[in-house]
């Protein structure tokens, strides 16, 4: 069936650093409820990659059954087809919508880049545009509204739905880390994260939150990590009812929750949650935390973000075999002992090699997706409910939910050398932080390291240090 795709069509819904997303506002019953991603380009690259590298193939080819990357000649056939075949068994098919890819034309996507233009945050709008030269986009399920709600269903019912975007939810292990990064085993990577981004100014405040609560298991961590997304949800969480976003930030880092910002979700909570005026939030919060606890979403997720063995301080030694190059890494170590602890990496058959790689990049995925939850009020004891339900009792009110993942896109194997140098520069600023804190003369900051209270001040020394 072919689809004729009209730009008027189409409002603005969101974006990432590489996609922009659509919702269909128009009346063609195939295109109700949906969304369409486009992709975006670089400003300052100057050639949009085509196809898979040699290389890429190489990594790629052994996944899924069958050579199925071979017939790949676009980057964005490749993607679906990975979503489909190597991410979609791995998280579980009732979990994801691939959606499918459908042409567009120039025109059309000219007319949606002029008519989203200025509703996009100015700083996506500065790095990336939409890219006019892409012959398809995917359409897929609007996973913020509750499946097969059409608009008459929407109306007499409403839908809230979250986005998560949880991030690296364990600490490695691996050998390879190097002792002088030993930080990066007992604080998660977000929290380190966090850090440098308050450092480079990207972020006006550190979070609470911790992923390692929210993929802890414990329905009090849980909660906790719900709580400290809605104080700063930044880019990691979202809340829209009916579609429409109604908290956090639309295609960007939002600011953190102040009580204007707090008392407005609240009233927007009115006709979802039965519970008195200052009392709907608190409820909201444990939907969430409910929702995301007994669906085990977080857990099957973990499991894959769990393929990174190596930590980037291993794979990227077998990153430089794949693409035949001499390993950057060991000629700026330089030390004889360290080299000597590479040396079994670079020895590897380069299937293991590829496996390593392939593993690390199916984990960066996992760790950069987001999980979007939709709720619906449930009849009482509807038994024949095809969704998962949660009961809330504090206000003795049912749920019907379902879980999907978005952004399950393939990272460019090039990037392998950015993820190490920015895993350096992550742990170099902490590293850098926490000299400055327990200097002589410095020691009412001691306690930083586990409470981050003072950072501001911290951050402060570091960078005129
Ligand atoms: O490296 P990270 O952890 O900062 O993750 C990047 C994200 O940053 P953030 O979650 O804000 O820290 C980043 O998100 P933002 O652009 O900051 O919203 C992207 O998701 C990026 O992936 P890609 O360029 O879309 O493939 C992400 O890059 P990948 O690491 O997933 O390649
Ligand atoms: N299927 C969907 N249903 C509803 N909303 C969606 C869907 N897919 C994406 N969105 C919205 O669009 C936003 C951007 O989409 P997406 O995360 O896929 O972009 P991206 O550029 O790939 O992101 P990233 O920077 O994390 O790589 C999401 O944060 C979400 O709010
Ligand atoms: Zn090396």
């Amino acid at each position: 069936m072919e689809l004729v795709l009209e730009a008027k069509d189409w409002i603005y819904k969101g974006e990432g650093a590489v996609n922009l997303v659509l919702s269909y506002t128009g009346t063609s019953p195939n295109l109700m409820g949906k969304v369409l991603r486009v992709q975006k380009v670089k400003r300052k690259e100057s050639e949009y990659e085509k196809a898979l590298s040699k290389h890429e193939y190489l990594v790629w080819k052994e996944t899924g059954g069958g050579d199925v990357f071979l017939s790949a000649s676009t980057k964005d056939i490749a993607n679906h087809i990975y979503v489909q075949q190597v991410m979609c068994p791995l998280l579980g098919s009732q979990h994801i919508d691939a959606g499918v890819r459908v042409e567009v034309t120039r025109e059309f996507l000219e007319s949606i880049h002029n008519a989203v233009l200025f509703q996009r945050p100015c700083w996506r709008a500065e790095n990336a545009r939409v890219n006019t030269q892409s012959h398809s986009a995917i359409l897929m399920s609007d996973h913020s509204i509750f499946p097969h709600g059409g608009v008459h269903e929407q109306q007499q019912q409403l839908c809230i739905a979250v986005e998560i975007k949880p991030k690296c939810g364990f600490l490695p292990i691996s050998r390879f880390i190097r002792e002088e990064n030993a930080a990066k085993k007992r604080i998660s990577r977000f929290k380190l994260h966090q850090i440098l981004k308050f450092h480079q100014r990207k972020i006006s405040q550190i979070s609470e939150y911790d992923p390692l609560d929210m993929f802890s298991a414990s329905k009090e961590r849980v909660l906790k990590s719900v709580k400290d997304l809605f104080l700063t949800p930044q880019n990691n969480f979202r809340v829209f009812l009916n579609g429409s976003l109604v908290f956090g930030s639309l295609g960007g880092g939002a600011e953190d929750t102040d009580t204007r910002i707090a008392q407005a979700f609240e009233d927007t909570l009115k006709d979802v949650i039965q519970a008195d005026e200052g009392m709907r939030t608190p409820n909201f919060l444990q939907l969430v935390a409910e929702a995301v606890s007994e669906s085990g979403v977080m857990d099957r997720l973990l499991q894959v973000q769990k393929l990174d063995v190596f930590d980037v301080e291993g794979a990227i030694h077998a990153y430089y075999d794949v693409v035949s190059q001499p390993c950057v890494v060991c000629r700026d170590l330089g030390e004889a002992k360290l080299l000597n602890r590479y040396e079994s990496l670079h020895s590897l058959r380069i299937d293991e090699s590829l496996k390593i790689v392939r593993d690390f990049l199916i984990s960066a995925t996992a760790k950069d997706l987001s999980l979007m939850i939709s709720f619906r009020a449930s009849g009482k004891g509807n038994l024949a409910s095809p969704y998962d339900v949660v009961f809330l009792e504090s206000i003795n009110q049912s749920f019907d939910y379902k879980a999907s993942f978005i952004d399950l896109d393939m990272k460019p194997l090039e990037r392998m050398a950015y993820y190490y140098k920015l895993d350096q520069e992550i742990v170099g600023c902490y590293s850098r932080m926490m000299e400055t804190v327990n200097r002589p003369g410095k020691s009412s900051l001691v306690q930083l390291e586990t409470t981050y209270c003072d950072q501001s001040a911290a951050i402060e020394d570091t960078s005129s240090a």
